[in-house]
């Protein structure tokens, strides 16, 4: 699990920690391990041409004193200062250890062009807002450049909290970050700011509070997914029951099928209009169907099941609203995606007086139905922030859909999905996406950990569908299995 923390719970330990030890304690440290991160990744230090991008705070002064170190190693270290006043310490320890120091642009801009590595000190966790000057023009010579860059703390540019970026930023091959894990690194659209992540543990770990969002790793998923154990048959592995689909959409009925499908689900019952559960059991005839008739939408709803899923493709007609609610009625754990989420920003009641578990899979639109006063943009700039409100204003559990998947429930840490891919922006992967939870769900998971392990697998298999190249939602069905082979 990658662990990741405000800014503030960061201040705060650092403040203790550093009450109590000698003082530039933890920026030595922090430095030592910046300093081995970029050995690590030149090939050779000796020789090696290196700028630091310098600002005015401490995250200067830690490319600074880390500058030093590859000094003293024969690297030719040049120190671009953004602002008058730099950290003297670590100025002073950069002069003596050899490295040069310019204020220059020109300079500055050549140096940047032949460096084989660019380390951006600028802004950490101090950072407001977009780039100003000269720090955004050091920033965009540092892309155009072909040296690699790794980042102090954070991209410059990204705000640490949110991962939002107002403006210019800095784009980093890597980023060493110290003491615990940003949000801003691992949230879109500052996660795609970072690059490879390398934490560098400064001794903050006591001090720390729990976290404030969560990113989970393979051997986690591993660790929650039901496995069919050797007494398992399919009544144990869980029954899902899915309204999905229509006649206009039937598509989504075959991909959200297939995705608890091939999510492990021990029976799954459908229930739609007939030329919809005819297509259904043409491609998957291990469905049991029941054809519902328009006269009584609900009557021929799947009884004795695990878990239900409402929404992808169902449509908006007053049909689906008394199925909604009918299904919302009973005590199982619901997942609505899609049309039920539309359906439900009307009736919001039916979910927020519900006490059964209750799952939302918005994508940013759909989200910013449900949330009155926001607009699409809004929820895509601050994601966190947004999913983290549906969940409290709705009591139940909300995974928000996107470049980086959010899944949040009240009183818990959110949690940020690491597999996240923009090959997935494709119509039909959230019906996908909807049955693959559906049936973590039916197979008892919490709606936060099926939500959790649903958004993994389904990440994970775009990966590997098509060796990235663009994917369709049934080449994305495909490489499920090979998903949770890689976790095996
Ligand atoms: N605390 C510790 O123990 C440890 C901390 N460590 C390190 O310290 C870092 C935090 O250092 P920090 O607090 O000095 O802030 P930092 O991010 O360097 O910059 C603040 C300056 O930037 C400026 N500025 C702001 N926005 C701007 C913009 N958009 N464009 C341009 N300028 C802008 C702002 O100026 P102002 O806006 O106030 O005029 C202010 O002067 C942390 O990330 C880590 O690397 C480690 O050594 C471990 C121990
Ligand atoms: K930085």
């Amino acid at each position: 699990m990658r662990d990741a923390y405000t800014v503030e719970a960061v201040r705060k330990a650092e403040d203790v920690l550093m009450a109590r030890g000698p003082e530039g304690a933890l920026m030595q440290r922090a430095a030592a391990g910046l300093a081995a991160v970029c050995a690590r990744l030149l090939p050779r230090v000796y020789g090696a041409r290196v700028v630091l991008l310098v600002g005015s705070g401490d995250n200067g002064g830690d490319a600074l004193y880390a500058g030093a170190r590859l000094a003293r190693r024969g690297a030719a270290v040049l120190a671009v200062l953004a602002a008058d006043r730099v950290h003297e310490g670590g100025l002073a320890a950069l002069r003596a250890a050899g490295g040069r120091v310019s204020a220059d642009r020109a300079d500055a801009r050549a140096a940047i062009a032949a460096a084989d590595l660019v380390v951006d000190g600028l802004l950490g966790i101090g950072g407001r807002g977009g780039l100003r000057e000269p720090h955004a023009a050091l920033a965009a010579h540092a892309a155009d450049s072909a040296a690699l860059v790794v980042a102090v703390d954070l991209p410059s540019g990204v705000d640490a909290g949110t991962g939002a970026v107002e403006g210019p930023a800095v784009r980093a091959d890597v980023t060493v970050t110290f003491g615990g894990y940003k949000p801003g690194l691992l949230i879109d659209p500052g996660a795609g700011r970072a690059g490879v992540l390398e934490l560098v543990d400064i001794g903050l770990g006591p001090e720390l509070p729990p976290a404030h969002v969560r990113s989970p790793q393979a051997a986690d998923i591993a660790a929650l997914l039901p496995g069919p154990g050797a007494e398992s048959d399919k009544y144990r592995r869980g029954v899902l029951a899915m309204a999905s689909g229509s006649d206009r959409y039937s598509g989504a009925a075959v991909l959200s099928v297939g995705g608890a499908l091939r999510g492990g689900v021990g029976m799954l019952r459908y229930a739609g209009q007939a030329g919809v559960v005819a297509k259904v059991l043409d491609r998957w005839p291990e469905v049991v169907a029941t054809v519902l008739e328009p006269t009584d939408p609900v009557a021929g709803l799947p009884q004795r099941v695990a878990a239900w899923v409402v929404g992808p493709g169902r449509g908006l007609h007053p049909a689906a609203v008394v199925e909604l609610r009918t299904v919302l009625g009973t005590g199982l754990p619901v997942l609505l995606d899609a049309d039920a989420i539309t359906l439900l920003a009307e009736e919001p009641d039916l979910v927020r007086d519900r006490s059964a578990p209750t799952l939302l899979t918005p994508h940013a639109g759909e989200l910013a139905r449900l949330l009155p006063g926001v607009d699409r943009a809004d929820i895509e700039a601050r994601r966190l922030a947004h999913a983290t409100r549906a969940a409290a204003e709705f009591g139940c559990t909300v995974l928000l859909k996107g470049s980086t998947t959010i899944i949040a429930e009240p009183g818990r840490p959110a949690i940020v999905n690491p597999t996240g891919t923009p090959l997935l922006a494709t119509a039909g992967t959230g019906d996908v996406l909807a049955g693959l939870i559906g049936a973590m769900l039916a197979s008892g998971l919490a709606p936060r950990d099926a939500a959790v392990c649903g958004a993994y697998l389904h990440g994970l298999a775009a990966r590997l569908a098509c060796g990235g190249a663009p994917i369709s939602a049934s080449d994305l069905l495909g490489a499920i299995p090979a998903a949770f082979r890689a976790l095996r």
